[in-house]
């Protein structure tokens, strides 16, 4: 097939695992989208912030999905494909098959998810240490990286996990493996999570001080001594097996993966913004912060040279940018959050029947009910009775302790439609505060940032978008120069 310039078409595939689904997208050399899929993934909590999946079942969605985008494409125009996940940890025993990581040694659930804060005591006396690679992610390290998950394997599962492992994957990593059968990892994701330096790659003296001295031993074979940087092209490219199971051609180019709120920040941070008159124009990029909003929100701001910032995670070299320092602020459960206020209220089945009714998504409806309620007052003041503190799950950033809680103020004893609007918006009121206290930490520190770009699964949420534009708007600065984008990724 040839294009208007009579060039001949080359197409590439991007994967995205994110927490809940799988998402492939098929884009041709100018970047332009041509076809989108997904597929839901499964997920087990089997004890109360014990989080698990399945490498064998994730490998699976990305198949379907990867398949449905080429349906029609002429297989030979394709000319390579990208992953990039959760950080979530796998585990595989030397020869490459699942292990389990949970006490019913069940080895379909071979993955530590992300959000899993089981290793609670491990990831205290790992911060204990103060060792200086704490440095790097903030000053605190957060339950939700892999050393404290390792060391949690190790303590409570040696017999059936740790003596049998051969390979600890980040499961960005895992997928370009699988796809390859080449076990080099991203520097993006042993940066980020595995705390190697992209200057002096690994500090034996952390892994020894914390009790986890034999993957030093093992030269870090089980979890990574061949680093490359993110995008980097795989070994001889996509191995016939993985290419019979994605339905693509053998031997095309695999890139070297990324965390997913890197690929989404590389995906807006640098977006092309002429023509919209937006204060941003002409600014540089490190003005800019991407927030990848999905089930987490990842704040990802950017500097020439590192920048310490208390509670926020980084600085990290190269990890997102090539050439620049990334800091990395977050909140826990951001989507997950608004799921779980709205889907446990009284009133939800009244709601989802609503919202069915108008063929409407659940948000949809109550952005336009709260329009109704709001009468003559702008939206926002609707809940100067109601306040929430959004850190259900721990706050990663700024204040980096994982043993804080949620609170809901102002609660009334009726449950009605009114009560869930209201307490949704008064959530999402709460999670843009956040964004802003991150903000507000990252120019204490010396960024500079006048323009947020989100993406991600809440940024088809325009109430979401107007609050975080709202908020951080009045962070003493002067309005006009704050505002929001919003890019889909
Ligand atoms: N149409 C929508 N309107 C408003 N919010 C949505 C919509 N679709 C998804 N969301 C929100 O986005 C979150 C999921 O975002 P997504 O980027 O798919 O997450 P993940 O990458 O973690 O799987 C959900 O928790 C939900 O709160
Ligand atoms: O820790 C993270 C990135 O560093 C993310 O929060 C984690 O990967 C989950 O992402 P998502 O909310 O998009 O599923």
């Amino acid at each position: 097939m040839l294009g208007d310039n009579q060039e001949p078409q080359h197409y590439y595939v991007g994967v995205d695992v994110g927490t809940g689904s799988v998402r492939a997208a098929l884009v041709d050399q100018g970047g332009v989208l041509l076809a989108f899929a997904d597929q839901p993934i499964k997920r087990w909590e089997p004890q109360f912030n014990h989080h698990e999946q399945s490498s064998e079942d994730i490998w699976a969605a990305c198949c379907v999905v990867t398949k449905k985008v080429v349906q029609g494409i002429d297989s030979n125009q394709i000319r390579g494909i990208g992953f990039d996940a959760t950080c979530s940890l796998v585990v595989l025993d030397k020869q490459f098959h699942p292990l389990p990581v949970n006490h019913e040694g069940d080895s379909h659930r071979n993955i530590i998810m992300w959000l899993d804060h089981r290793a609670v005591s491990q990831v205290q006396r790992i911060n204990e240490t103060k060792h200086k690679v704490l440095q790097y992610v903030g000053g605190v390290m957060s339950v939700e990286m892999q050393a404290p998950k390792l060391l949690w394997l190790k303590e409570k599962l040696r017999e059936t996990c740790w003596n049998k492992a051969g390979h600890f994957f980040d499961l960005p990593d895992f997928l370009s493996w699988k796809a390859t059968g080449v076990t080099a990892r991203s520097l993006c994701s042993l940066v980020c999570k595995w705390t190697y330096s992209a200057e002096d790659g690994w500090d034996d003296s952390f892994w020894k001080m914390i009790g986890l001295e034999d993957l030093v031993a093992d030269n870090y074979s089980k979890i990574g001594n061949q680093v490359l940087p993110p995008g980097a092209s795989l070994g001889n490219g996509l191995t016939p097996e993985a290419a019979k199971d994605l339905g693509l051609p053998a031997g095309i180019a695999v890139a070297a993966s990324l965390i997913d709120a890197h690929a989404g920040g590389l995906g807006v941070i640098g977006a092309d913004v002429r023509g919209h008159s937006l204060a941003c124009e002409g600014q540089p990029v490190t003005s800019r912060l991407a927030v990848i909003c999905g089930t987490s929100s990842c704040h990802m701001g950017i500097s020439q040279g590192p920048i310490f910032v208390p509670g926020v995670w980084g600085p990290y070299f190269s990890a997102m940018i090539p050439g620049f320092w990334l800091n990395e602020g977050g909140q826990s459960v951001t989507g997950g959050l608004l799921d779980h206020m709205v889907q446990g209220h009284a009133a939800f089945p009244e709601l989802q029947a609503r919202a069915t009714a108008r063929c409407q998504s659940v948000y949809a409806y109550l952005n336009s009910h709260l329009d109704l309620i709001k009468k003559a007052q702008p939206v926002g003041f609707l809940t100067v009775d109601l306040h929430v503190w959004p850190d259900f799950h721990g706050n990663r950033s700024p204040l980096a302790d994982l043993t804080l809680k949620g609170m809901v103020t102002g609660l009334k004893l009726s449950q009605d439609l009114d009560d869930l609007a209201i307490l949704y918006l008064a959530t999402v009121q709460a999670i843009a505060f956040g964004t802003r206290l991150i903000v507000e930490a990252m120019e204490a520190a010396g960024h500079s940032i006048s323009t947020l770009f989100l993406c991600g699964g809440l940024s088809k949420n325009p109430l979401f978008v107007q609050m975080h534009a709202d908020i951080t708007g009045g962070n003493g600065k002067n309005e006009q120069s704050w505002e929001s984008c919003v890019s889909q990724t």
